[in-house]
């Protein structure tokens, strides 16, 4: 199971999360508390060059043009669609693209399973921004029997209390959190620690 901690903002977050090895740390370009600008990411992307961690940028509706500069301006590994982009934007970056949806969407979980995209990840109902509320939606909504799970990405809320009820009761390939890590609105490493421990320590009831 791979671990993504979102909303990184700054050089020394990125170097502070790197050193709690997730898999992927996501940046913010869509608006939100947490958007940064392209110059930043750069910074940041170049930090982590060698780390193995790979880096993904998060966009709301983005352009072809947006998300083709993303990957040319920085060196972020992974594009996150996280509003309504169209199927055909999204399936031009396959391997490389991670599509969220709320829970409830009104598209079917067999149409959003329909995109071609490395992992489909499911996050709690849009409130202000389209993502990283940090509130946390029902899992049991979900029709597992009929998900590929080796795609599915959950987030929403999650933190290092509730993510090994997560993990027991839903079993994606991806677990995602931005908020859950935070302390007074910043990352905390500590948080992050616990966060990842509880995702692969197994620490179930
Ligand atoms: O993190 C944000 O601010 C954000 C803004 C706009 C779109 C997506 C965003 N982040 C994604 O939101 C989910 C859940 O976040 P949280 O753990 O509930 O705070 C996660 O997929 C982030 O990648």
């Amino acid at each position: 199971m791979k671990v993504k901690i979102c909303g990184i903002r700054t050089v020394e977050e990125a170097l502070m999360t790197a050193a709690e090895k997730p898999d992927f740390i996501g940046m913010v370009f869509a608006p939100s508390k947490r958007q940064i600008d392209y110059s930043t990411a750069r910074e940041i992307t170049d930090a982590l060059i060698d780390s193995g961690i790979k880096t993904v940028g998060v966009f709301v509706n983005p352009t072809k043009d947006e998300a083709d500069r993303a990957f040319s301006e920085t060196a972020i590994d992974y594009i996150q669609f996280h509003g309504d982009e169209d199927k055909a934007l999204v399936e031009q970056y396959q391997n490389r693209a991670i599509k969220a949806f709320p829970s409830n969407s009104e598209l079917s979980y067999e149409e959003r399973f329909d995109y071609k995209a490395e992992y489909i990840l499911i996050d709690s109902p849009r409130e202000k921004y389209y993502g990283g509320s940090g509130t946390v939606f029902n899992w049991s909504e979900l029709p597992l029997e009929l998900l590929d799970r080796n795609r599915l990405g959950l987030a929403g809320g999650l933190n290092p209390d509730n993510v090994d009820k997560a993990v027991k009761n839903v079993t994606p390939a991806l677990i995602d959190v931005s908020s859950g890590v935070e302390k007074d609105g910043k990352k905390d490493q500590e948080l992050i620690r616990k966060f990842i421990k509880n995702v692969r320590g197994g620490a179930h009831d």
